[in-house]
């Protein structure tokens, strides 16, 4: 038996897409999800995508989207996925996510996408005890008073004026994996260029340095409008590309920017210790 997949990317950020709306055709677990996503022995991507049949409790999503990193981890939210998924699915669709209901929408190119809002409390985050998320009271080497965000994900964003300054091979493992951050974090760094442009470059929880983040793409937006460094529309520039991203008076996010499929193909679970 073997099981169909899309390679898919955003901005570099690439993904295994594998469509069980209709039948599950292997049950993914961490091992499964670390052992597809190896670059070596595996089909290689940045995180698992798994579409399913909306389950009750997904107030009326058309589906829901599973996301699972490089290290096996099930995680929340994939901001750069949510567009690939848009453009797979090719029509409007409500998608039910661990981290919220996200909507998407194929555009030319790509996909907008509607995040939900942010939430700030330290529980949201979450903080392992109660601090002011807009700035945290901590430092890593030259990293200090990050803003910390969740936008179905958690993430901290760390304000430098030069972003390739920063060692962030080097920090960004010690600040996902510091016991402050219970559920592990996404690392931004970025520089606020003009009210309207912010570069970026994200050290990914269970991921490590990606070519783009569309959920550190929204964390940092939300963080710079937060701060008054920006306007609440920007463009973020992450070493693979552009996204835009909105921040409204209401609270809303939006993600726009590219989706692109690179490939079909197909595996056979036994090989990789499945079913
Ligand atoms: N590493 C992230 C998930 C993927 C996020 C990123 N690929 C995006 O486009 O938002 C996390 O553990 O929350």
């Amino acid at each position: 038996m073997r099981v169909d997949f899309t390679k898919m990317h955003g901005l570099g950020n690439d993904f295994v897409v594998i469509d069980h709306r209709a039948h599950e055709s292997v049950a993914i677990d961490r091992a499964l999800a670390a052992a597809l996503a190896d670059r070596h022995t595996g089909i290689g991507c940045d995180q698992l995508i798994v579409l399913e049949a909306a389950r009750d409790e997904d107030e009326d999503a058309d589906f829901r989207m599973r996301i699972w990193n490089v290290d096996g981890g099930e995680v929340e939210a994939c901001g750069n996925a949510s567009r690939a998924v848009a453009l797979f699915h090719g029509a409007q669709a409500r998608v039910a996510t661990a981290g919220g209901i996200i909507a998407v929408t194929p555009e030319r190119g790509g996909a907008a996408v509607a995040m939900g809002k942010p939430r700030f409390g330290w529980e949201d985050i979450p903080l392992d005890y109660a601090m002011d998320s807009s700035a945290l009271p901590l430092s890593w080497g030259p990293l200090e008073q990050p803003f910390a965000v969740n936008v179905g994900n958690p993430h901290v964003v760390f304000f430098v004026d030069d972003i390739e300054a920063v060692d962030l091979a080097t920090l960004g493992p010690e600040i996902e994996h510091d016991p402050v951050f219970p559920e592990g974090i996404n690392v931004g760094i970025a520089s606020v260029e003009a009210r309207d442009y912010i570069s970026l470059r994200v050290w990914e929880r269970g991921a490590g340095l990606t070519r783009a983040c569309g959920t550190g793409a929204c964390a940092a937006l939300v963080a710079a409008a937060e701060r008054g460094l920006t306007e609440r529309t920007a463009t973020v520039n992450l070493p693979g590309g552009r996204l835009t991203i909105s921040y409204g008076e209401d609270g809303a996010i939006v993600m726009r920017g590219p989706a692109v499929e690179s490939f079909r193909g197909s595996f056979d679970p036994s090989a990789f210790g499945a079913a």
